[in-house]
């Protein structure tokens, strides 16, 4: 109870700080225990996966509006009520307790009885809560899914809203997992063995070598094995890019943003640790992380380089993997901070950066070289349309076609790109073409 009742108020606490500054910080949750820290992060990702349901059913029972209310105030209630209406393991009398102690701790006993007021209008209609109603079809829509309007209204006029509401329904389900074994520390086959010997249930996908999909990272972590490098997280979709690429032990490849590295790996891996890649990021924190990485995987053949791609001079590399940074509206599954984060202005800054990334990236690819690009949006502006007008200024570039290398479920674009879907494939939203220089 005492782990609950802490996890919840550092939930809490997590959320107001997104709110007031935008910023996801679990570091909150560090004085927990590891039970606890999951707690929060499945606590946090839940509501913020729900947050505008969430918000409606809190002004159905309040008189006083959501928009009136402090951020803590706003965010306690949240909690509560997803606890009260999602959490089947909380009995409701626990669920308003701990929110109306969290709110007298914070804001005073004033705004405890107000949170015990209105979490005990919802608990009267629990068995028929009210559904949004509003004639705004938009907004209705945004509501029902917890989506941003404007992502709504691209992906109902982009897919129809048949396939829009299984799209935002897949986000706002819990996410599919999977583990790559890491063949520069282990072998598949033992990896696999490890796993039946320490009864975790996996499936091994028929996708890529080495890819299986399991119900949790937990033991993962637990047993030390990513510590050591035996395996990593690692959507199957943000594994195209990498074999795609098709790296070969006597190449040069650049890896461009490519911290915290988690695609320099596979590369890594498919070259057998030789050759030599370049792994180029502009955060010097995140490639922190890539140079431990490379070092726990035995991935002895990455150099780590702080650089702004945009901005920096490298010789020509046979072939050269972007993995630019983009509004990741593929992932919101697992990210479920980003939809609230991004916004069109958003979008718009990261094709023009895009746009910027690519033009560098082509004057390291040399002759006969081959340039991936990838993201892990679904936007088109950030994808295909990214790629058709770098190909208009880049005149010396071709697409390739992507099949042989990815299963022919994810092609897209007749042969020329893959992209992956969270309502169809079963994994994040991912996104790569092959270009080849040919002049
Ligand atoms: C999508 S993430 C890369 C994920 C990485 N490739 C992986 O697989 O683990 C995008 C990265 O781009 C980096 N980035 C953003 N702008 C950059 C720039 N101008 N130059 C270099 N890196 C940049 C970010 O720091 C971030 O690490």
């Amino acid at each position: 109870m005492e782990t609950e009742a802490s996890a919840r108020s550092v939930s809490v606490e997590i959320l107001i700080e997104f709110d007031e500054n935008n910023v996801l910080n679990y570091s909150k949750a560090d004085r927990l225990e590891s039970r606890g820290r999951a707690e929060v992060r499945e606590y946090v990702q839940n509501i913020l996966r729900r947050r505008s349901y969430l918000d409606f059913l809190i002004d159905q029972f309040s008189n006083v509006t959501i928009d009136e209310m402090k951020t803590s105030l706003k965010n306690i209630l949240r909690l509560g009520v997803y606890d009260m209406v999602f959490m089947d393991s909380t009995p409701d009398y626990a669920a308003i307790n701990e929110s109306v102690e969290i709110s007298k701790l914070k804001l005073g006993s004033r705004t405890g009885d107000l949170t015990n007021a209105i979490l005990r209008n919802l608990q009267r209609d629990i068995d028929d809560l009210p559904k949004p109603n509003f004639e705004d079809r938009t907004k209705l829509i945004a509501t029902t899914f917890s989506h941003p309007e404007w992502l709504v209204e691209r992906w109902t006029d982009r897919f129809g809203e048949r396939e829009a509401f299984k799209l935002m329904r897949a986000n706002n389900s819990r996410p599919v997992y999977f583990i790559r074994a890491n063949n520069l520390r282990t072998k598949t086959e033992n990896f696999k063995l490890r796993m039946t010997k320490n009864n975790i249930e996996f499936h091994q996908s028929d996708w890529l070598p080495g890819y299986f999909e399991v119900e949790s990272v937990a033991p993962f972590i637990s047993k030390g094995w990513l510590d050591k490098g035996f395996c990593q997280v690692q959507d199957i979709g943000a594994g195209f890019a990498p074999y795609l690429l098709d790296p070969q032990s006597d190449e040069s490849i650049y890896d461009l943003c490519a911290a915290p590295g988690t695609k320099s790996i596979v590369l890594s891996d498919l070259m057998d640790g030789e050759g030599d890649i370049l792994a180029v990021d502009i955060s010097s924190d995140r490639l922190d992380k890539l140079a431990e990485s490379a070092l726990s995987y035995h991935a002895e053949n990455i150099r780590v380089r702080r650089a702004d791609v945009t901005d920096v001079e490298l010789d020509e590399a046979d072939a050269v993997l972007l993995d630019a940074p983009c509004t990741g509206t593929g992932v919101l599954s697992k990210r479920a901070d980003l939809r609230w984060r991004r916004d069109k202005e958003g979008l718009e800054n990261a094709v023009e950066l895009q746009s910027k990334l690519l033009d560098s990236a082509a004057k390291m690819v040399k002759k006969g070289g081959r340039l991936v690009y990838s993201t892990c949006s679904l936007e088109e502006e950030e994808n295909m349309e990214q790629v058709m007008q770098f190909l208009d200024r880049h005149d010396n570039f071709e697409l390739q076609t992507v099949e042989g290398y990815v299963p022919d479920e994810t092609i897209a674009h007749g042969g020329l790109a893959y992209q992956t879907l969270p309502h169809k494939h079963n994994c994040d939203g991912h996104f790569g073409v092959l270009l080849k220089r040919v002049k």
